[in-house]
């Protein structure tokens, strides 16, 4: 599956609906066993969630928004296909979180690539289930630091920390997912995906158990003027950046 939504890949409340829609048909398609994800965008795999679907809109909106996000990650999170991401360029935040979800991280080892949950520097938290899907993939030390800083690690240290499992030469980044992905697939699907739903349930079990709390906490608090505020300086400075 390529991200194709220029400039950025920001994951918008259509890109969400398209995404999820696309995986479903092939969760169902009993001929699909795995799915790698990379960027047809040049250096973005994804800028993460887009910040406009989270300013200046309607409690409902962002309640809409919010459920879509859930529904998102509890596909992914939750598929029993095998997941690879190919990430051929920056993935912040929501972008991050897409290639957590999956088995396996192979990234471009491009020093100008950063990838993370930078959610804390634009005065925003990363919600439990973020936090959870980060800790189950680096540990909880490595996940707390990074979190609170809101780090964005360069490829290499990505994977020093464990964050990415490999990192290849641009060239070669195809060519080694589509290597990674047929060494799973030759295991029987039936042990990998129970042993997958064995080791994910509970972080997917709990987001199922606080779904309607968890969206009304994201209203309550992506609503307060002082947040607005905080995600309209970082769109700003985005924009202030390219002049
Ligand atoms: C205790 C109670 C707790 C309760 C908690 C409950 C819930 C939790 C609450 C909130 C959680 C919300 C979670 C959010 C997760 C996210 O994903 S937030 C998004 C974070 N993303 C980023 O920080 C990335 C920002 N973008 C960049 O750093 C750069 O754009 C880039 C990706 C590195 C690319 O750089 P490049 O130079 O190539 O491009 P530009 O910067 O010039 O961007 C082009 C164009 O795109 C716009 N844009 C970029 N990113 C986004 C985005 N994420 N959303 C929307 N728009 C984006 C940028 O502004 C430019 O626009 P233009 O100037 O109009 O061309």
């Amino acid at each position: 599956m390529k991200f194709k939504s220029p400039p950025v890949n920001s994951l918008s409340l259509d890109f969400i609906t398209e995404f999820c829609i696309g995986l479903e048909k092939l969760e169902n398609n009993r001929e699909c066993r795995g799915v790698i994800f990379t960027s047809a965008v040049p250096n973005i795999f994804s800028s993460g969630l887009d910040i406009t679907e989270m300013c200046g809109k309607s409690m409902e909106h962002y309640a809409e928004f919010w459920r879509a996000v859930q529904e998102m990650w509890l596909r992914l999170y939750g598929s029993n296909m095998v997941t690879v991401a190919a990430v051929n360029g920056s993935s912040p935040a929501g972008g991050c979180l897409i290639a957590l979800t999956c088995d396996y991280r192979i990234m471009v080892e491009n020093p100008k690539f950063v990838i993370g949950l930078n959610e804390a520097q634009l005065g925003i938290v990363a919600p439990f289930w973020f936090k959870d899907t980060f800790v189950n993939t680096v540990g909880h030390r490595v996940a707390e630091r990074s979190l609170q800083l809101g780090s964005l690690h360069s490829a290499s240290e990505a994977h020093r920390l464990g964050l990415v499992d490999e990192l290849v030469p641009e060239v070669k980044l195809q060519e080694k997912a589509a290597a990674v992905m047929a060494q799973w697939l030759a295991l029987p699907d039936h042990a990998r995906q129970l042993t997958k739903s064995m080791m994910r349930k509970a972080v997917l079990d709990r987001l199922v158990a606080h779904r309607e709390e968890d969206v009304q906490n994201f209203v309550n608090f992506i609503s307060k003027e002082s947040i607005q505020k905080s995600l309209r300086m970082y769109m700003e400075m985005l924009k202030k950046k390219k002049r």
